[in-house]
């Protein structure tokens, strides 16, 4: 990720957000159309699904991680594509946006992708609940920025949305940006525990005003992780902090896309509601473990005609 302007945040403002309304039943209307309406034309859907590519965090989050399984993640980010793929779309070279890691897992990813340009993105702060004294939480986002992560992905505390606590959940997100220093911070709104439209807009609108270059929808161990309408939701509310700030900030969905309908389906929804700016990985990334294998297959039918197996393009 090139520093595009770091988001600076602002003072906590409630009155930016505290009477928000969310019509529910309009946002997954519109969510629905977005995906039904703008149908991606044939020749066009490999050059969306390779810039889905460019934009995937590949992401391994697993309690069973081992360095061995981050050096095959790592090799896949450095080449995404099967070389007659590659050739066969007329492209040079092309990598992932990132390889997002546990803490631990940060040194041996950054060994794999020594001279690849790829940045190594860590979650932190008690990734997946988050339920930890802050002083170790913050020392979490040090140690994996020492370690040679480029970007953090912290989760919120999710008791300070349901409770409306928005001071408090300002001081703890602000205390994390900080402690990433140069390192960009995704701040992880675990989406499908804000039990509202209303409370994901608010978590939204102050994770950035606390300093988050990137909102991101879900750990990918929810229940439920990201879907279009939240999505929709939050990219209204980076649309709405731009408008009062100037400031750019990247959204992630995460969690539970698989294929490469889904890699489309996003990024429609990020042109249509932010523009083609919005469409690179600066400010938009896809947190994906297996989408990409689904995007390659179809690629590779796109080039050759033919299905290939799932599997032999799955991460082994
Ligand atoms: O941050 C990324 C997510 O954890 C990935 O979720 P996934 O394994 O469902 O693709």
């Amino acid at each position: 990720m090139t520093d595009t302007g770091r988001n600076p945040g602002t003072p906590l403002a409630p009155d930016w957000f505290d009477t928000v309304a969310v019509n529910t039943p309009a946002a997954e209307r519109r969510a629905a159309s977005l995906t039904a309406r703008r149908t991606v034309k044939k020749e066009w859907q490999a050059a969306w699904l390779v810039n889905a590519i460019r934009c995937i965090d590949l992401t391994t989050l697993a309690g069973d991680d081992t360095p061995a399984r981050v050096q095959r993640l790592c090799a896949k980010a450095r080449q995404p594509l099967a070389p007659h793929i590659l050739q066969g779309l007329g492209l040079e070279a092309l990598t992932t946006g990132a390889v997002c890691v546990y803490p631990t897992m940060v040194a041996p990813a950054v060994k794999a992708l020594e001279g690849s340009g790829i940045p190594v993105a860590s979650v932190a702060t008690g990734f997946p609940a988050g339920l930890m004294p802050l002083p170790l939480r913050l020392a979490e986002i040090r140690y994996a920025v020492d370690q040679g992560a480029a970007e953090i992905d912290i989760v919120i505390s999710r008791a300070h949305v349901l409770s409306g606590d928005w001071q408090a959940l300002y001081d703890e997100t602000a205390a994390m940006r900080e402690a990433c220093g140069d390192a960009h911070m995704k701040a992880i709104l675990a989406t499908g525990e804000l039990k509202t439209l209303r409370n994901v807009y608010k978590a939204s609108m102050v994770a950035m005003q606390a300093g988050a270059d990137f909102i991101k929808t879900s750990t990918g161990k929810e229940p439920v992780n990201a879907t279009l309408p939240v999505s929709l939701v939050m990219v209204r509310a980076l649309r709405d902090y731009g408008a009062r700030t100037g400031a750019r900030v990247g959204f992630k969905p995460a969690g539970g896309m698989r294929t490469a309908k889904d890699a489309i389906a996003w990024q429609v929804l990020m042109k249509e509601e932010m523009g083609n700016d919005w469409l690179q990985p600066d400010l938009f990334r896809l947190g994906a473990s297996s989408m990409l294998a689904d995007i390659e297959r179809q690629l590779d039918h796109h080039v050759t005609g033919r299905y290939a197996a799932s599997h032999r393009h799955a991460l082994a």
